[in-house]
């Protein structure tokens, strides 16, 4: 039984338009009796997959289940707590059983992608998860992300799906972060324990007080409860996309959803995801490394909305990778913008001046027209940077 189905239901609120999403799905939906793998409530959200597909929409999907259905499958006592290995055994045994849930349900052939925090934080493996999901989209696959627990101990353990799920909502640049879960809302206290507990349907801004509400996992399978929703709910809102936190045992709630309404909670975004995005670019560490720009590459750049091609770049000083943010000054060595390079300082260098027609030829490969992608790229010019939020 649903934790709030003894209260009222929740009204409908509309959802920000999306056009690509990564959806979260616990283990206390796919796993709800604490028992094995049950599709009950994956059949909804599945039908909730093939409908915005329909719509044109993209959906990356981030499933739990995996220790559960391990655990179930080897009908023995292990505890939930207590042996990592042992945990991270049953992931090993139960991730194939979850995968097959997933495909058994849908049409389109399922994708299974299995990421640790390592591979988030090493840019030239980021850029690679990056590349891998965004073509599998393209192919009309439904990718179904998991942590990799074989490897994922400590500081590779990016800890619980929910953070994964910001992370991976970040990569993909989704536009929505959606979280179903087997309670229907935010509440004042974990409902669970406090019968009192009153939903908070719309949250502006992540408060302390508010991250002060949200309590461990109440259920057997889950992990990390409403703690690790609103840190996920943060790291979205920080990326400049929105989150919603709904019940995915509640049919009408997952079919309004396909309507665009949401009966849960819905947590803003702090701006949009182009404004968080120039942001980060503008005030992250940059790579010990320049790249100095001839006038009209400068003048170009100052605008905010051209790459960077070879032609213009006249010099690459110091090391940095493929993926690295670096910074681009102009003659007389001032900063112009800020960008992740396309090439490696290396590469850079003997691209300096070439026409992109030219890549192919001197590197023996390209990895594509600029060596900054306008996408990637944030100008320092006053004008581009006016209106630009404070975080
Ligand atoms: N303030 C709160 N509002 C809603 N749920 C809460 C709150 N604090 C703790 N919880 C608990 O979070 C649980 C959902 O998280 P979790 O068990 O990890 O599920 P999942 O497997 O879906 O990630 C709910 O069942 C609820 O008991
Ligand atoms: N990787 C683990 C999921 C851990 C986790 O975050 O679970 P949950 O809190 O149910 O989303 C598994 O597949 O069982």
């Amino acid at each position: 039984m649903s934790i709030a189905s003894a209260r009222p239901a929740l009204p409908e609120q509309p959802l920000p338009a999306w056009r690509r999403a990564v959806l979260k799905v616990g283990s206390s939906l796919l796993a709800a009796d604490g028992g094995g793998l049950n599709a009950r409530y994956a059949e909804a959200l599945a039908g909730f997959i093939s409908a915005s597909r329909e719509q044109g929409r993209e959906v990356i999907l981030v499933s739990s289940g995996a220790v559960a259905a391990g655990r179930a499958l080897l009908r023995q006592h292990v505890p939930s707590g207590g042996d990592l290995a042992a945990r991270q055994a049953l992931a090993a045994l139960g991730q194939a059983p979850m995968i097959a849930l997933w495909q058994s349900l849908g049409t389109r052939p399922v994708a299974q992608v299995l990421l640790t925090h390592d591979d988030l934080r090493n840019r030239r493996r980021y850029l690679n998860a990056r590349a891998t999901l965004r073509e599998l989209l393209a192919l009309d696959v439904l990718p179904v992300v998991n942590e990799n627990d074989t490897v994922a101990v400590d500081e590779l353990k990016l800890g619980d799906n929910d953070n994964l799920a910001a992370i991976v909502a970040a990569l993909v640049d989704a536009d929505l972060l959606l979280i179903a879960s087997d309670v229907d809302a935010l509440y004042s206290a974990d409902p669970r324990r406090d019968p009192a507990a009153v939903p908070i349907t719309r949250v502006d801004a992540l408060t302390p007080e508010l991250l002060a509400m949200a309590g461990g996992s109440g259920s057997s399978v889950g992990t990390g409860g409403m703690r690790t929703k609103l840190e996920a709910a943060t790291k979205a809102a920080g990326a400049g996309i929105a989150t919603a936190l709904f019940s995915g045992r509640d049919e009408a709630t997952v079919s309004a959803l396909a309507r665009g309404f949401l009966r849960g909670t819905l947590i803003a975004a702090w701006g949009t995801r182009m404004q968080a995005r120039k942001y980060w670019l503008r005030h992250a560490p940059a790579a010990p490394g320049r790249i100095r720009v001839d006038a009209g590459a400068a003048r170009a750049l100052a605008g905010g909305r051209a790459s960077l091609l070879p032609g213009g770049v006249l010099g690459v000083e110091g090391d940095f990778q493929r993926g690295d943010l670096v910074e681009i000054v102009d003659e007389a060595d001032q900063p112009v913008a800020r960008g992740l390079c396309q090439y490696g300082a290396t590469e850079a260098r003997r691209l300096a001046g070439r026409h992109s027609r030219e890549i192919e030829q001197v590197l023996g490969y390209s990895y594509g027209a600029e060596v900054v992608h306008r996408d990637d790229l944030a100008s320092l010019a006053h004008a581009e940077m006016t209106g630009e939020r404070t975080a």
